[in-house]
């Protein structure tokens, strides 16, 4: 990337005084403000019911603030419906909390599953879909159903599935949870290396011997409110 890309590269995410409630219970977030530039890796923390997953909900258009505004890829959001939210939908992974994989579809199947979602020919993405599962550590489970895989396992595909898109942003809610240490510095070296690459990447934990491994910026949610560090 030249300088001149570097400086008018629109943020990859924007918010601007967001609020957010379920219906009409207690506001979750309030004057949430964000703005992360393109190539960015950000832990994103706070204790649980913080808001964390509401926050990553809000980034994937799942949800609508309440007030203030979101902006992805130099975008508004606001008035985005039917193809167009697709399209800004795609550009994103994600990596759930509960990981979200069919049970009755393999391994494979299921990494494959968004491309086949967005009509690729299988013969055009196989080597792609295999070469991903080797690089997560999951070449010998390529034909395995998840509900014979180990949570680890699972977590692994789950990361695979979020990524054979190429996404330019991930979002990943706890992808560490439940597995041992060494297996949560592999995953976390995952992500480092993906945003190496060139994918931006907001990874939630509770997790701070993690966080304390990779240099990245600390979003931190408190009460509500949404802060920095550094
Ligand atoms: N669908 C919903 N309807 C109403 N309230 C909700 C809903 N989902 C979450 N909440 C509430 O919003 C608050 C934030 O929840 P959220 O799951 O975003 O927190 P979190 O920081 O991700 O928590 P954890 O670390 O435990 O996963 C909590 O008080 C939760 O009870």
């Amino acid at each position: 990337m030249n300088w001149d890309e570097a400086t008018t590269a629109p943020s990859v995410v924007r918010l601007d005084g967001v609020g957010f409630r379920y219906g009409t219970g207690p506001e979750i977030l309030s004057e949430v403000s964000l703005d992360l530039p393109p190539r960015s890796f950000h832990f994103l923390s706070g204790p649980s019911g913080a808001g964390k997953t509401t926050l990553i909900r809000l980034i994937l258009l799942s949800v609508r603030p309440t007030s203030g505004e979101l902006r992805l890829f130099g975008e508004t959001t606001a008035d985005l419906a039917g193809d167009r939210l697709t399209q800004f939908r795609r550009r994103m992974g994600v990596v759930f909390q509960d990981f979200r994989l069919l049970d009755h579809l393999t391994t494979y199947q299921n990494v494959a599953l968004p491309l086949l979602v967005q009509g690729y020919e299988e013969a055009t993405f196989r080597g792609e879909v295999v070469e991903l599962l080797q690089w997560v550590g999951l070449g010998d489970r390529i034909g395995a159903m998840p509900p014979t895989l180990s949570g680890g396992e699972k977590q692994r595909a789950a990361i695979a599935r979020a990524l054979i898109a190429r996404p330019e942003l991930i979002l990943a809610d706890e992808p560490t949870g439940n597995v041992d240490p060494a297996l949560a510095r592999r995953l976390l070296h995952l992500f480092v290396e993906l945003n190496r690459l060139g994918t931006s990447v907001i990874l939630a934990t509770h997790d701070v011997a993690l966080m304390d491994q990779v240099e990245a910026g600390r979003l931190i949610l408190l009460d509500g409110r949404l802060y920095h560090d550094p």
